[in-house]
């Protein structure tokens, strides 16, 4: 459901990107999301940078064996850097069901901030998601990603000192259903973790029952 991914950009990758923010021109976030006056956020106006800086976390996110088995991505939006000066938000929404992207529209079915800053750099700032009756605060250290469900009504709180660095995108997941993506997970998570105890007969079954709910469940890529 919220998924907290320790360390998907290593330190070097950090460092690269912390520089891109620090050369590049930022613009009003308003102009990646026409019609929404809920956001006050800057991203990387420069075009170069903006692709480099979309490479580097597209590429970590991917090579993530955690995320791949939480998300089973079939296509991501080129991740925004994005920064979130002192007095910055984002008003409550929701993401757009269907975005832009070559060749046809994404269905965004997981949303992701992947984040620059470490909490000890700005205060507030918190990704807050509605559960039901009940919010979910969000804060997670620099290198880190945050994946939630673009169904969700969800902010981000005003910064009220320093800068929130962050690259935001969202995914389409080859299962489109989140009940049967959330279970394919757990599975693979339990395969992962008590897999090597089992015997062998017994971790092919397992396999078994994986595989084929992937070939019912999932979309080719
Ligand atoms: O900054 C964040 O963590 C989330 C931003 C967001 O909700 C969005 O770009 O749609
Ligand atoms: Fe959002």
């Amino acid at each position: 459901m919220f998924s907290t991914i320790p360390d998907v950009l290593d330190q070097r990758e950090i460092e690269e990107l912390r520089g891109i923010a620090a050369r590049a021109a930022f613009i009003d976030g308003r102009a990646s999301a026409p019609g929404a006056p809920l956001k006050n956020n800057l991203v990387v106006g420069d075009r170069g940078l903006l692709e480099r800086s979309a490479q580097i976390v597209a590429d970590a996110l991917f090579r993530n064996e955690d995320f791949r088995v939480l998300a089973f991505p079939k296509a991501m939006m080129p991740p925004i850097l994005t920064r979130y000066g002192a007095g910055m938000y984002y008003g409550t929404h929701v993401d757009a069901a269907f975005m832009p992207h070559p060749g046809r529209s994404l269905r965004s079915d997981l949303s992701c901030t992947v984040f620059l800053s470490d909490p000890a750099d700005y205060e507030g700032g918190a990704l807050v998601v509605r559960l039901g009756t009940e919010e979910v605060r969000l804060r997670a250290p620099a290198g880190a990603a945050i994946v939630y469900p673009s169904t969700t009504l969800h902010r981000v709180e005003e910064v009220t000192r320093g800068e929130r660095l962050v690259a935001l995108t969202f995914i389409e997941s080859r299962i489109a259903d989140a009940e049967r993506r959330d279970l394919l997970h757990e599975l693979k998570e339990i395969g992962a973790i008590a897999g090597p105890a089992m015997d062998i007969d017994t971790y092919t079954r397992l396999q078994r029952v994986e595989e084929n709910l992937f070939r019912r469940w999932a979309d080719p890529d």
